[in-house]
């Protein structure tokens, strides 16, 4: 039985996870780590991964980038392995996850599902054949009123996706009411949208002469970053300090 730490227990995500564990019985949560308290838990929880000595294999993580920093060196110097979700990551703290990785082994995605993840490879090949031939790319997402960070980590790395494909050539417009000028070839256009509660929508275009692709994946409900969450911190306990991502635990 894999014993996991919830970081960011009585978040959203971490009180869907506290409801897909009680039904696992190859993980169990053995506390939880929340400055928060509106909510009844049914394991200890503690304000800082740092005042918890509850031992376990694994820790997941759905808080706040603000957060991540100190869980990180925690996880680092307790050799703990870290199931990282929080979006909305500076590019220094990015790098601090590759440096943490070293010592620890550290799974980052922007999206745990496996809807997303199999789109991601599918973009690859989308833009490899469709930008040579004159597309242009822009991307679209939807979250609820909610979200803090935009535009949200999956488009993101949706992006980075499409562009590792395009020999990393294009750059990332997210405004276009600054300036008064014609799009740019190699550029892909992200727009964030926040409304009510859409759990999470995602809208790929390519759009060429006379022609359009889009690409879309809308999540119903939080349940499918939360079942990848959990497959995801089952296969990163016991695991080796390094980098993974979800293209190690689900298999296409
Ligand atoms: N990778 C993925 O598939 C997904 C990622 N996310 C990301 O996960 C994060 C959390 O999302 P939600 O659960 O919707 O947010 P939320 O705001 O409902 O929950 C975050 C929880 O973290 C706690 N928290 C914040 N700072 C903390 C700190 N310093 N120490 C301990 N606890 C702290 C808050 O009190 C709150 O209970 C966001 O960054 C979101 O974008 C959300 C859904 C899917
Ligand atoms: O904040 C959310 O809710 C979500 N955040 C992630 C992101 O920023 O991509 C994943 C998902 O879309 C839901």
């Amino acid at each position: 039985m894999v014993k996991a730490i919830m970081h960011g227990c009585n978040g959203k995500m971490g009180q869907v996870i506290t409801g897909l564990v009680r039904d696992d019985s190859g993980i169990e949560i053995v506390a939880g780590i929340d400055k928060y308290r509106g909510v009844e838990n049914t394991y200890p929880v503690f304000d800082t991964l740092e005042a918890c000595d509850v031992e376990a294999d694994v820790v997941i993580d759905f808080s706040n980038a603000a957060a991540v920093d100190e869980l990180l060196a925690v996880c680092a110097e307790r050799v703990l392995p870290v199931v990282l979700c929080t979006t909305g990551l500076s590019e220094e703290q990015l790098q601090n996850v590759q440096r943490i990785s070293e010592k620890t082994a550290v799974l980052r995605s922007a999206n745990m599902s496996l809807g997303v993840n199999l789109l991601m490879k599918l973009l690859k090949e989308a833009a490899s054949v469709l930008a040579p031939a004159g597309f242009d790319i822009e991307l679209v997402e939807k979250h609820h009123n909610l979200k803090v960070d935009a535009p949200s980590g999956t488009a993101i790395a949706m992006a980075d996706s499409i562009n590792e494909a395009l020999d990393n050539e294009y750059v990332y417009n997210y405004d276009r009411s600054k300036e008064r000028k014609k799009r740019e070839k190699k550029e892909i256009g992200i727009v964030a949208v926040r409304g009510g509660t859409i759990v999470g929508q995602h809208d790929v275009i390519f759009a060429g002469a006379d022609e359009v692709i889009e690409f879309q994946h809308t999540a119903y409900s939080k349940a499918v970053f939360g079942k990848g969450a959990v497959e995801a911190a089952k296969f990163l306990a016991g695991k080796p300090a390094g980098r993974y991502d979800m293209s190690d635990v689900i298999q296409f």
